[in-house]
């Protein structure tokens, strides 16, 4: 009896985030012990555990199978996992924490603009001090491949717990790389971003490990989970369009090219259209339906849609099974 066990943020930014998407989803994590217990559940389903790390735990652990899904951020699963195609399998981005990881340098060094800038400055750099360039970083191995693609081997990594974008002015390191999202901290610190610097764009997944024992209950339950997220996804996007068209053909030909869907299948001649329209293109949807001879057009927000395949799901159970 292996139950799903998913990893989830219980502090810092992502948490609160964390939540809201459970629960857009219709899923409801309770924890029954209070807040100080660091396991959960949700609701209704016996077969998941919660497991509240931190989003850099949450990584590791996916990379170790000790969780089976976890939501985390890009970075922290390309800096904390050496083969992530090997280990774990990205489900889905989630539309929150934005963050990218750059490559800054202070403001004052007016000829550094690119990464190749930044070459030529390093082996100046070794020649004239007779030591390396430093880096200030905790993004150590996205840092390691990002220069040695862009040829850079002049440069020593200083690791840096916190506070990485203080280590040029406190004279610790030349350039830093780290995480930014409104860029205000490297402002703060006259510091700033390659135009070629940017090494990864980042935001919270949710992401599954491959290593993870997906027997028993396990795979059935992330089944559970990701239809109710595939369905909530699809339907914040889409919306019910319905009307009693005359011309169905013609109406048909004019706005299944607009990106609908005849949800229901196609209707008896002359009967009632059901479509799932993306959201953006309804009023276009409803003026053509009316153009075929609708009377009028009824929209509807669906809550869910569910469908029998599961661009979420199948992907995973391919790569779990195989
Ligand atoms: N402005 C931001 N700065 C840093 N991280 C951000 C930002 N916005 C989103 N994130 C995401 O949040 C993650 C860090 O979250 P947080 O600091 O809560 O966790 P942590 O690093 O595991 O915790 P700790 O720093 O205590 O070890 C980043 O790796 C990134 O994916
Ligand atoms: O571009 P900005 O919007 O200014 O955000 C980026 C800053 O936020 C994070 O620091 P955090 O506050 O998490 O401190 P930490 O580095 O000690 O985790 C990150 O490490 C950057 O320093
Ligand atoms: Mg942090």
């Amino acid at each position: 009896m292996t139950r799903l066990i998913i990893g989830i943020p219980s502090k810092g930014r992502l948490q609160e985030n964390t939540a809201e998407f459970f629960a857009g989803a219709g899923l409801k994590i309770v924890q029954p012990g209070g807040d100080r217990n660091y396991r959960g559940a949700i609701k209704g389903l016996d077969s998941v555990e919660i497991a509240f790390l931190s989003a850099s735990e949450i990584a590791r652990e996916l990379a170790a199978g000790s969780i089976h899904f976890g939501i985390t951020g890009l970075d922290l699963v390309h800096e904390s996992i050496a083969t992530p195609d090997k280990l774990v399998h990205v489900v889905t981005p989630l539309g929150f924490g934005p963050a990218d990881v750059v490559v800054a340098v202070p403001k004052a060094w007016i000829d550094v603009e690119t990464m190749a800038d930044l070459g030529d400055v390093a082996s100046d750099f070794r020649n004239r001090h007779g030591r390396r360039l430093r880096v200030a970083t905790k993004y150590v191995t996205l840092t390691r491949a990002f220069f040695a693609r862009h040829g850079i081997a002049d440069y020593w990594i200083v690791e840096s717990a916190g506070a990485t974008e203080g280590a040029p002015a406190a004279g610790s390191a030349e350039l830093i790389v780290d995480i930014t999202t409104t860029g205000s901290t490297l402002e703060a610190n006259a510091l700033k971003i390659l135009a070629d610097g940017v090494i990864l764009k980042s935001q919270a997944h949710l992401v599954a490990s491959l290593k993870a024992d997906w027997s028993g209950e396990a795979l059935s339950a992330a089944r559970t989970i990701l239809d109710r997220v595939a369905a909530e996804e699809t339907a914040r996007g889409s919306r019910l369009v319905r009307a009693h068209v005359p011309d169905t053909r013609g109406a048909i030909k004019d706005v299944l090219p607009m990106g609908a869907e005849l949800i229901y299948g196609l209707p008896v001649e002359g009967g009632v259209l059901s479509l799932l329209c993306p959201r953006d293109l309804v009023p276009d949807c409803s003026q053509a339906l009316i153009a075929h001879g609708a009377t009028a057009v009824s929209v509807e927000k669906p809550d869910y849609i569910f469908r029998s395949t599961n661009r979420l799901y199948d992907p995973l159970a391919a790569k779990v099974n195989g």
